[in-house]
């Protein structure tokens, strides 16, 4: 039987540099079989913009997957319903952008996929299309029907995850609760051991409010949530450390013996995370019957069809999703 696993790649949003990357990755040699989800003659332009070679074959499902050929894509065609314009969001194809996740996530579960990998999006176009969208991370998990999944990205030397992911400021605080935290924390410490092969993972906890609540003289969610929870995950024999200063728990002293990073909110965790890694960093959605993983970028829509887009990110975004994928055919 042939090793090689199944990766649908979504490009995202067609305007913007998720197309070029696609058609650049394309080029390199992958141990997978590669197919991509998008629209054929919109692909065929933009690999005429950059100058790229590309031959876009129709994927079939029957048959043993083969290692990817540079310079070929396999294709699952998906209709536009205006013709792209290189930069300009079009509202008209935000649906389309859906209809490539809903096909990848039905792909994923019926097993004709071994694992999805996503460029960027644009949440506001999509929205605007009548759309209600706030994330891949949210979508994937309604699609799938799983009520807890957890976002983390990772870069070399930095794992951070996220207790809250795409919700207004305004409504982080509401939603620390200890069941959301008990929920995200088992996740991440469980998928830490079975995804990433760390035996007995250290998890470094962000408090929420400034200075992790100054001993309750700036906000109590660290008292009365986050340290009942940590102390309880604990007592389970889990390895949490915190509720920490997030303004001063990212330096090497603090990360050097920890394996993750647990932020309260997308804007604690991440901008720390891109510092240290943009351009090279993986997104990987945690808790889904599938592995997605995706880039740690948007959609630079100023870059698009320019060829000046940087790889980097989509590759390590490819390699995770391909190493999770052979491991999880190797347990079957
Ligand atoms: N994975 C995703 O789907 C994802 C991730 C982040 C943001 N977004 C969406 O992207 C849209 C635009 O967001 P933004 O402007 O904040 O972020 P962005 O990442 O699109 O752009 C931020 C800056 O980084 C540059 N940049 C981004 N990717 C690059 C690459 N591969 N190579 C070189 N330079 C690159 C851009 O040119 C820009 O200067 C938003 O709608 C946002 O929601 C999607
Ligand atoms: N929060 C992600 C980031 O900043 O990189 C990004 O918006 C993508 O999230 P989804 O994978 O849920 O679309």
């Amino acid at each position: 039987m042939s090793n090689f696993p199944r990766i649908a790649i979504t490009p995202g949003e067609p305007s913007g540099i998720g197309p070029d990357l696609v058609l650049k990755i394309a080029q390199q040699d992958w141990p997978a079989t590669i197919i991509v989800l998008a629209d054929k003659d919109m692909l065929q332009d933009r690999a005429t913009l950059l100058g790229l070679p590309i031959k876009l074959k129709e994927f079939s499902d029957e048959g043993e997957p083969q290692k990817h050929t540079p310079g070929e894509l396999f294709i699952i065609h998906h209709a536009l319903a205006e013709a792209t314009e290189v930069g300009v969001l079009n509202e008209k194809n935000g649906r389309y952008v859906v209809d490539t996740l809903t096909t990848a996530s039905a792909g994923n579960m019926a097993g004709t996929f071994d694992a999805i990998c996503t460029g960027p999006v644009h949440k506001g176009i999509i929205n605007q299309a009548g759309v209600p969208f706030s994330g891949h991370t949210e979508f994937f998990a309604n699609h799938s029907n799983t009520s807890d999944v957890v976002m983390l990205l990772a870069t070399e030397g930095l794992r951070v995850a996220l207790v809250t992911t795409h919700i207004p400021l305004a409504y982080v605080a509401k939603a620390i609760t200890p069941e959301r935290i008990t929920k995200v924390a088992t996740i991440l410490y469980q998928d830490l051991q079975v995804k990433f092969g760390i035996d007995k993972p250290k998890i470094l906890v962000c408090g929420l409010n400034p200075h992790a609540g100054e001993g309750g003289h700036l906000g109590k969610e660290e008292i009365e949530i986050i340290e009942p929870v940590l102390a309880q995950l604990n007592a389970e024999g889990m390895d949490f450390v915190g509720p920490l200063p997030a303004d001063t728990l990212f330096q090497p002293k603090y990360l050097d013996s920890a394996d993750a990073v647990l932020a309260m909110y997308h804007d604690q965790g991440l901008p720390v995370l891109k510092y240290k890694g943009f351009g090279n960093a993986v997104n990987i959605t945690l808790g889904l019957p599938y592995i997605r993983t995706s880039v740690d970028h948007g959609t630079a829509l100023d870059l698009a069809g320019t060829g000046t887009a940087n790889t980097g990110s989509m590759e390590v975004a490819i390699a995770h999703a391909i190493k999770m994928a052979i491991e999880n055919k190797a347990k079957r």
